[in-house]
């Protein structure tokens, strides 16, 4: 059985840290951080709803709804947990200010993995001291349909600030990810999902299935509490 994520593993063994609005978690999440978990060898992945995100407006349901469906969606999988952190947090989810907390939890040793789609990747240089990501955290960018950059052509197509950032820190083997606790880049190839929240929201609103996007117990869970239309 996979090591339950946060306490699993040794101590060198990485720990996947996958944030995001999830409003609603669906298979482009779990895909992601399952894949990276296998791609990487984590001990696990937590993934961690914000509470506040920084980058958009009030999310379309509510910060205890999107952690319900998160708990819901990863409860029969131990290698995902939930850390509701960011959502019982008073100030803003700056990704920043969460891996200082897990550094504080962890250990100033234990490696960290933040995962990444590509196109949260690509808009890194617009987050809170951006820079000391790389200080706290390995970063994993995975391919997301439609967006750039996409898996190992990445390096091409990334803003001139983000590229110097970068420089000397990609990684394409995942073993380099025990020896330090922070600080590569690796990007890694996941099955292309052309699943977003936005899509499902606008789906429920339009009166259509949203069945086989996201798991059946968030499913219904958006239908009992009437989410999204
Ligand atoms: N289908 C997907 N493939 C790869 N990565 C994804 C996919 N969906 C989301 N992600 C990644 O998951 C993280 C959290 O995403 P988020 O919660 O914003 O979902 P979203 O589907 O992009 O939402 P929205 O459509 O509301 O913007 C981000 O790093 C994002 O890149
Ligand atoms: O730290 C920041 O400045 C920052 C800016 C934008 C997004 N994030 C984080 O990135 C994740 C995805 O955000 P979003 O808005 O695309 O769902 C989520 O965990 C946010 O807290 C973090």
């Amino acid at each position: 059985m996979a090591a339950e994520a946060g306490s699993g593993g040794g101590a060198n063994t990485p720990l996947g840290v996958l944030g995001g609005t999830f409003d609603p978690i669906h298979l482009g999440h779990l895909r992601l951080a399952e894949e990276a978990r296998e791609a990487l060898a984590l001990a696990g992945v937590r993934l961690i709803p914000a509470g506040q995100p920084p980058h958009r407006g009030t999310p379309h349901s509510t910060a205890e709804d999107r952690l319900a469906m998160a708990r819901l969606a990863t409860a029969a999988n131990p290698a995902l947990t939930v850390d509701d952190g960011e959502v019982r947090s008073a100030q803003k989810s700056y990704t920043v200010l969460t891996l200082q907390r897990l550094r504080a939890e962890l250990g100033a040793q234990r490696p960290l993995v933040l995962i990444l789609g590509a196109d949260a990747f690509a808009g890194l240089p617009a987050w809170h001291r951006w820079e000391a990501l790389f200080e706290l955290a390995h970063i994993a960018v995975a391919n997301r349909p439609g967006y750039a950059p996409h898996g190992r052509r990445w390096p091409a197509t990334l803003s001139p600030a983000l590229d110097a950032a970068c420089r000397g820190r990609h990684s394409a083997d995942p073993a380099d990810l025990r020896t330090a606790p922070a600080g590569r880049i690796v990007p890694f190839d996941m099955t292309p999902l052309a699943i977003s929240a936005s899509l499902i929201r606008d789906l429920v609103k339009n009166g259509h299935s949203v069945r086989y996007l996201l798991p059946d117990p968030v499913l219904d869970y958006i239908a009992a509490h009437r989410l999204y239309r």
